[in-house]
């Protein structure tokens, strides 16, 4: 039987004191907190370490990339932090993510270094703007595969390929997936998403999920629908 998806909530809010009053209504109810560049760039280590200490596990998204032993060194700059999911970007290649296992196993056992495929504001068009001349599903396959091989465990990359990643990855790697939409909301500059059921039905492991909830008139009641509709999902 495959594992229960579950809810990330990407706490991308403007203040500590709004995010704080958030999570105090979502305790009990929510399990992981995602903590990305607006709030880690604001309040730093000890925001995570509040978090932390409120009973949320920790995902802190801030996709490094940059040569091997800078992110290396930018991991063992988390010791001591509840940190429980991190991001890289593995377009950073296949030296950069080893050396960011390595740090991490140095550092906390417990952090799994996530690989962030292709943005989920990527669309085809943006992509060939970029330079890549393969299709999208293309890119991220062979991401996927390099971060396999790298020896990751779990991949960011939109509900729009899980299939394509479960059918061809060796390992049933954990597959984070932002760019998730409830039925009638705004997809914004999201360009490849899903809502939370689908996702959840196709194989998602982890759903990730911001202004749906944050922009709703009442967020708490709005992450607790999804977790109803990702527990509902059969
Ligand atoms: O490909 C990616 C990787 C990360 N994200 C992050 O997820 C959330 C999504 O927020 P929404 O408000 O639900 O769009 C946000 O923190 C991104 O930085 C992503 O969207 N796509």
């Amino acid at each position: 039987m495959s594992k229960q998806c579950k809810l990330i909530l990407a706490l991308d809010l403007p203040d500590k004191e709004s995010a704080l009053d958030m999570l105090k209504k979502l305790q009990g109810s929510l399990e992981w907190v995602k903590i990305g560049l607006q709030m880690y760039l604001k309040y730093g280590a000890d925001f995570v370490r509040q978090v932390g200490e409120m009973g949320f596990k920790v995902f802190l998204d801030l996709k490094l990339y940059d040569i091997p032993n800078t992110v290396a060194s930018a991991v063992k700059s988390l010791e001591g932090l509840p940190v429980s999911m991190l991001t890289i970007h593995t377009s950073g290649g296949a030296e950069m993510m080893k050396a960011a296992l390595n740090a991490a196993k140095e550092t906390n056992k417990e952090m799994q270094i996530l690989g962030v495929t292709v943005l989920t504001s990527f669309d085809e068009d943006s992509m060939r703007a970029t330079g890549f001349d393969r299709t999208l599903s293309e890119q991220v396959l062979k991401l996927a595969k390099l971060a396999e091989e790298s020896g990751l465990s779990g991949l960011v990359c939109s509900p729009l390929e899980i299939e394509l990643l479960r059918k061809n990855l060796k390992s049933e790697m954990d597959l984070i997936t932002p760019g998730i939409r409830p039925a009638g909301s705004d997809s914004n500059e999201q360009k490849r998403i899903m809502t939370p059921s689908l996702a959840a039905k196709t194989g998602s492991s982890y759903i990730v999920v911001g202004r749906p909830i944050l922009k709703a008139e009442n967020p708490a009641e709005a992450a607790k629908a999804i977790i109803k509709e990702l527990k509902d999902a059969k």
